[in-house]
């Protein structure tokens, strides 16, 4: 079991029911989710030790976000309990070819006004092993955005791993403005989840030569990242391919000194849920780092953990190592009595 910090928001989820326009609902689903505290709660049912740091209002629904977390067994001592609201996305189901469509409602949210005064990141980091923010939180504020570049200093010289997922939400900023965020953030990341268009549009690399295959391209890209960071161990990401809103591929890769690794192509139908399905993934990789598994166990791992995300509700993870391992050895379709 390891020690583990990350540090986000976390929102309340409206959802429609599936076949329905927002406009059109008189309904609408609830759930709680935000990268890192789906990050959170996947490496918590994975039996690690997880802090999720965030802030929320002093009000039922504050109540209400940390319920759900202690429900997966996530530690809130440190969420702070403020501000003025709990930030609110709407997500509109997709169907066949209509994709799923997200609202944010998340301006002045308690989360985005968080500042550096309100953490102590010297007791926060103690006896921590791994520390994981994403690319939404530097979106969110300009106080947000010194925090998290403190954060990682300190992590780092704290000798703490460190991870980021870039998560590039167009929404909420320009490609531009997260380039400037992002770019200091590396020279501090042990871990970074990005992929072809991260390395093009974010950190300006050269597009790859068209006729190489995917594979190679993200190699490619790769061994660019790690020659302007060469600090970076693992860069992963996943290869998806969209069939329908209800049936997509998914495969996973993982990349360190020169070697990219990669899970089987996951056929993906019936989906009932793709939101934090990257996340899942990245709780996976991040286990696999953390136990110091083979990078080949470490991705398919990560591969299975993101595919049944896909089968629930809600932007949360909620399955066991033994229960991932399990589809892994028995493959889908069988009874498991
Ligand atoms: O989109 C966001 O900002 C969220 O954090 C909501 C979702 O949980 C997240 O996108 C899933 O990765």
């Amino acid at each position: 079991m390891k020690k583990i910090v990350t540090l986000g928001e976390i929102m309340l989820r409206l959802s429609t029911k599936s076949g329905e326009r927002l406009f059109q609902a008189d309904n609408l689903l609830m759930h709680y989710g935000g990268a890192e505290a789906n990050v959170a709660v996947s490496l918590s049912q994975f039996g690690h030790e997880v802090k999720f740091v965030s802030k929320v209002p002093s009000n039922p629904l504050g109540a209400a976000v940390e319920r759900h977390l202690q429900s997966y067994g996530v530690n809130t001592n440190s969420l702070i309990k403020g501000g003025e609201r709990l930030g609110t996305y709407y997500l509109e189901s997709g169907v066949g070819g209509r994709s799923a469509q997200v609202t944010y409602d998340r301006k002045y949210s308690s989360f985005s006004g968080l500042t550096v005064e309100e953490l102590n990141f010297d007791e926060l980091f103690q006896g921590i092993d791994l520390f994981h923010v994403t690319g939404i939180t530097l979106a969110l504020s300009q106080n947000l955005r010194d925090l998290v570049l403190l954060a990682v200093k300190k992590a780092k010289a704290a000798g703490i791993m460190t991870s980021l997922d870039f998560n590039y939400r167009a929404s909420l900023w320009s490609q531009q403005a997260c380039s400037e965020a992002i770019k200091p953030l590396l020279s501090y990341m042990d871990i970074c989840f990005c992929g072809e268009l991260d390395a093009i549009h974010l950190l300006g690399i050269e597009p790859a030569n068209d006729s190489l295959l995917k594979e190679e391209k993200l190699k490619y890209y790769y061994e660019k990242i790690n020659e302007l960071y060469p600090n970076i161990q693992y860069m992963s990401s996943t290869f998806r391919t969209v069939l329908s809103a209800s049936t997509n591929k998914l495969q996973g890769n993982i990349y360190t000194k020169g070697e990219l690794f990669q899970s089987k192509e996951h056929l993906i139908d019936h989906i009932v849920d793709r939101v934090g399905g990257g996340d899942a993934f990245a709780a996976g990789v991040l286990h696999g780092i953390l136990e110091k598994w083979p990078l080949s166990r470490t991705i398919s791992f990560a591969g299975m953990a993101s595919a049944l995300k896909h089968t629930i509700h809600g932007d949360c993870n909620a399955f066991t190592v033994e229960e991932i391992v399990k589809v892994l050895d028995n493959e889908k379709g069988k009874i498991v009595r």
